[in-house]
């Protein structure tokens, strides 16, 4: 069984797909349609802000989140992220103003998980080898986001609420008239190749290569295509919701900018509010449909801190050495998801932006290491300066707790031969995952075809210098 029930466009096959090779006029309607929006996007600025945002004046109560009746005939809710007695620093609420309650559904029922799989992942024994997967192949026609979700691996417990899963996401067809909810955790979606559209609850995001976009947990939205085809990885996070890092002695500027990280202004489609939706919800690893008689992104105004969001990844201030040696990667996080210790995170969100290298007498690219924390990496666009061939744009490595890694043979010869004279490397955008746990793949992921079998080899030939 596959993850529709056939409410969006088009025919389902026995897999829930749908089952229509090529673009349907449909499709390009609706992506010419997302392009006209998506180029019109305004947006609320600040990580973490106490945002407020009305679509229709006077829908936004006044003192008061919960009036004797709110404006507008509006329906109010209150969405939480984190418990309602956790510290100012950390809480994550926001209230909705809707034209129907959440509440207005009818029953759940199973469907199928397609290949999205969630923690704790049994499915094979933990494996310390080196992995590295090719992009994942093109979906059949009439793929959608949900659909195209594909789960390489993860940690933790969905019902402990803590850990991590892995995954990727091809899609050629938008999420019509269908709607994901995921419980477990949230999404931090990394877009490859194709810009997306994201119409949340909260109002409109877009998301093209080389931005992220994350959706708090528990908020409902869709995806629909600014492009035919779209290819990108998620990071479901169930731990706590990711924050900014600290500075430190880096002081009060630096690494990603509160103000770059973009909410969306509240939007409700007046076109589909009326209409029947299938919600899909992710719930404690399984997926979850019901089919509501209109469509929850219905919000017409809102408040709050529990808001999605999107960040353009050049934004970045990367900082690094001005003397000597490779200072490790955690410089370059993004965000990160604290554990309940000081210092260990759940999972990091770290990118390899461009930058200068200056370092003198210095080995430049990654080092080799063995690391307690594990890490899958990505490649939005170009190439990684750790790895010469082989790491591939859509494609991913996992290198596991204490698993020996770092830089390929070839990469090796040529930086400790190379002239040291300050050097950009500003052909690439690579991004890792880092986790306090090892990563454990699926069944899926350790079958599949795009798993590189030889992976192991370019570490090959590395020979012995020694001379006492
Ligand atoms: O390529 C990797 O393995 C990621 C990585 C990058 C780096 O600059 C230092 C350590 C590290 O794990
Ligand atoms: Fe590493």
């Amino acid at each position: 069984m596959g993850l529709g029930t056939g409410l969006s466009s088009g025919t389902s096959d026995q897999d829930g797909r749908h089952g229509q090779e090529g673009v349907s006029p449909r499709d390009g309607r609706n992506r010419e349609r997302a392009r006209r929006t998506a180029e019109g996007l305004t947006y609320l600025s600040g990580f973490g802000n106490e945002h407020s945002s009305e679509s229709v004046p006077g829908a936004l109560p006044v003192g008061r989140n919960s009036p004797q009746r709110a404006p507008l005939g509006l329906y109010a809710e209150q969405l939480s992220g984190t418990a309602f007695t956790e510290p100012r620093a950390s809480n994550r609420r926001s209230w909705l103003y809707r034209i129907r309650p959440s509440a207005a559904h009818p029953r759940f029922e199973r469907i199928g998980n397609g290949s999205l799989r969630s923690a704790p992942f049994t499915d094979t024994a933990p494996d310390p080898n080196r992995l590295r997967w090719n992009p994942l192949p093109d979906p059949p026609g009439g793929t959608d986001f949900l659909d195209g979700l594909w789960t390489l691996g993860g940690n933790g417990d969905v019902a402990q609420r803590s850990g991590m899963a892995v995954h990727l996401y091809a899609a050629n067809t938008p999420m019509t008239d269908r709607v994901l909810c995921d419980s477990d955790g949230e999404l931090l979606i990394v877009p490859e190749h194709g810009g997306l559209l994201l119409r949340t609850e909260f109002g409109l995001l877009r998301a093209e290569p080389g931005h992220v976009a994350l959706i708090p947990r528990g908020v409902r939205f869709r995806v629909e295509l600014l492009d035919e085809a779209a290819r990108g990885y998620v990071c479901e996070n169930y731990g706590q919701p990711f924050v900014l890092p600290e500075l430190g002695p880096i002081g009060a500027n630096g690494l990603a900018n509160p103000r770059d990280f973009m909410a969306p202004v509240a939007a409700f489609d007046e076109g589909e509010a009326d209409r029947p939706v299938q919600v899909v919800n992710k719930f404690c690893g399984n997926l979850w449909a019901a089919r509501y008689d209109h469509s929850p992104l219905d919000v017409v105004a809102w408040h709050g801190n529990h808001v999605p969001y999107v960040y353009d990844l050049r934004r970045f201030n990367v900082l690094g050495t001005i003397s000597y040696d490779h200072p490790d990667p955690s410089i370059f996080t993004v965000l990160t998801s604290p554990s309940d210790t000081p210092g260990l995170a759940g999972v990091d969100f770290v990118v390899f932006a461009p930058r200068w290298l200056v370092g003198e007498d210095t080995f430049r690219p990654p080092y080799f290491h063995r690391n307690v924390m594990s890490e899958y990496m990505g490649l939005i666009e170009g190439a990684y300066d750790a790895k010469a061939e082989g790491f591939v744009p859509g494609g991913g490595s996992l290198h596991n707790m204490m698993s020996a890694h770092g830089p390929d043979r070839e990469t090796f010869e040529r930086a400790s031969a190379a002239e040291l004279k300050p050097h950009k490397v500003d052909d690439g955008l690579a991004f890792m995952f880092e986790t306090r746990w090892p990563v454990l793949p699926t069944a899926q992921s350790l079958e599949a075809a795009h798993l590189q079998s030889r992976y192991d080899e370019v570490w090959q030939g590395l020979q012995r210098n020694f001379r006492p």
